[in-house]
């Protein structure tokens, strides 16, 4: 590993010479300067990853120093701890006000000095992976392909929504891309530095929900050994994304009713109200409003949650935008895959246009994650897409004509599996309670294996 290096600014010499054994003997590479002019060059010049800043400095002052970094772009974040005498620190905190890290008081603690110098390194990385995680996932959701004017104008339209905090609801059949735009909404959003918590209103028990959305008090219930805080309370600030609110069930939806009339809830087992401050962001391919008339749910929740509504078209009637996320998909395939040449024949385009897409974009991301693996060359060919029907009839365990043999168990099993998924799920035309009837599943198992797939490609 390399040295981290540390730049020390005293105009004692005595303290620095000090300073540089100590810190040379602690595994540090050392640099110094004797006036704060001369610290803020090397400052510019070197990006020190720390620096020991004195503040009684001829020809800049330490608190100058520290002023002049802060308006620095190339180095206001690069850690400051100053050095003050025992008598002079209400100094030391005016100079935390501007940005220094720490201080230190001499005479110098050697392995005080030595703790605190390795404290403030680690913060620094940790901020560092923190920013390099979070542009991470905002590139990952920053993307929504498309230049069909249907998505165009959604998308305009969503990012002037998210400016506010009225509550959005975002309809469209399964895998139409619902979680992407509520992902986004929290990036275009003010609050897109505060969490953004997914609850999926499906995946658990009435009971399990509750708990998940308000926490629960110590001793709620035999189990409960202590508080724990639910998810509407963690994204205190930010955005709460209700995936599959349509299958919330009704006692749950009053108390849901609750939160976003009065922004206050108890948790489970609780007496005590806790404010929050959440923008809601809900999403479901039911039909809502069916919903409502059929006594299934709430019409007040209904008009709370709708205040501003985007249905997302199904991939068949954005036809024009097929391509363009085929190979969007195919690129993070390929380069997941460590196959670069991977690329798409005319023929395997051309089918991918006409084929009816019932499982959408998810479905679309699936093939392509499947060429890829498949594809014995670099041009895919329309067989390794697997979308013709009349393949279905020779889908079975053995046939040579299988590529799965150039694939491990799990492969194959994950491959044949997201297999029959789709054709039920294209069979029921996009409807997941059918498609769970045709394989003889539960609704909600047939829900999660759709989720787990989702998944696998993004970690
Ligand atoms: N316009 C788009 N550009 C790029 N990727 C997209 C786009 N729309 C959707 N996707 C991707 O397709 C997959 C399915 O999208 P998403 O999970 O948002 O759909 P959904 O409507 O929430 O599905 P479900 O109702 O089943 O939960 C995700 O991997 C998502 O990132």
């Amino acid at each position: 590993m390399t040295k981290a290096k540390v730049l020390i600014v005293d105009d004692d010499q005595d303290i620095v010479t000090m300073l540089q054994d100590r810190l040379d003997a602690g595994g540090y590479k050392t640099l110094t300067a004797s006036d704060g002019q001369r610290g803020l060059e090397l400052i510019e010049q070197e990006s020190p990853n720390l620096v020991l800043l004195d503040l009684y400095l001829p020809r800049l002052k330490g608190m100058d120093v520290l002023k002049r970094m802060a308006q620095n772009k190339q180095c206001e974040d690069i850690p400051v701890i100053v050095m003050t005498a025992a008598g002079t620190i209400p100094d030391a905190v005016e100079a935390m006000r501007h940005g220094a890290y720490d201080f230190l008081t001499k005479p110098l603690e050697k392995d005080h000095l030595l703790i605190v110098i390795q404290k403030a390194l680690e913060r620094d990385s940790l901020k560092r992976q923190v920013a390099a995680l979070k542009s991470d996932i905002q590139n990952r959701y920053a993307t929504i392909v498309g230049d069909s004017a249907k998505i165009r104008s959604i998308i305009e339209s969503a990012q002037r929504a998210a400016k506010s905090d009225a509550s959005i609801l975002l309809l469209g059949e399964s895998g139409t891309g619902k979680e992407l735009f509520a992902r986004s909404i929290h990036q275009w959003s003010p609050r897109q530095s505060m969490p953004m918590v997914v609850i999926n209103c499906v995946a658990l028990t009435e009971t399990l929900l509750e708990n998940e959305l308000f926490g629960h008090e110590r001793g709620a219930f035999t189990s409960a050994d202590r508080l724990q805080k639910g998810k509407l309370e963690m994204a205190d600030g930010g955005t709460v994304f209700l995936d599959e609110i349509g299958d919330m069930p009704l006692p749950l939806q009053a108390k849901l009713l609750r939160v976003l009339q009065d922004k206050e809830f108890q948790r489970v087992g609780g007496t005590r109200s806790i404010s929050v401050n959440i923008r809601f962001v809900a999403a479901t391919n039911k039909d809502l409003r069916q919903a409502v008339k059929a006594g299934q749910f709430r019409e007040d929740l209904f008009f709370r949650l709708n205040v501003v509504s985007f249905t997302l078209p199904p991939l068949r009637e954005r036809s024009e935008d097929i391509v363009g996320l085929a190979e969007f998909f195919l690129k993070r395939h390929a380069y997941e895959a460590k196959r670069p040449g991977v690329m798409l024949s005319a023929a395997a385009r051309a089918a991918l246009t006409h084929y009816s897409w019932p499982g959408n974009i998810r479905e679309l991301d699936n093939v392509l994650s499947r060429a890829v693996v498949l594809s014995p060359g670099d041009v895919i060919e329309p067989e390794f897409l697997g979308l013709s029907s009349e393949d279905a009839g020779s889908m079975r365990a053995g046939d040579p004509a299988l590529p799965y043999l150039n694939l491990t168990y799990h492969e194959s099993m994950e491959a044949h599996s997201a297999y029959i998924i789709d054709r039920a799920l294209e069979k029921a035309a996009g409807n997941q309670t059918k498609a769970a009837e045709f394989l003889d599943l539960q609704r909600t198992y047939l829900a999660r294996l759709i989720k787990q797939r989702k998944a696998t490609p993004d970690e």
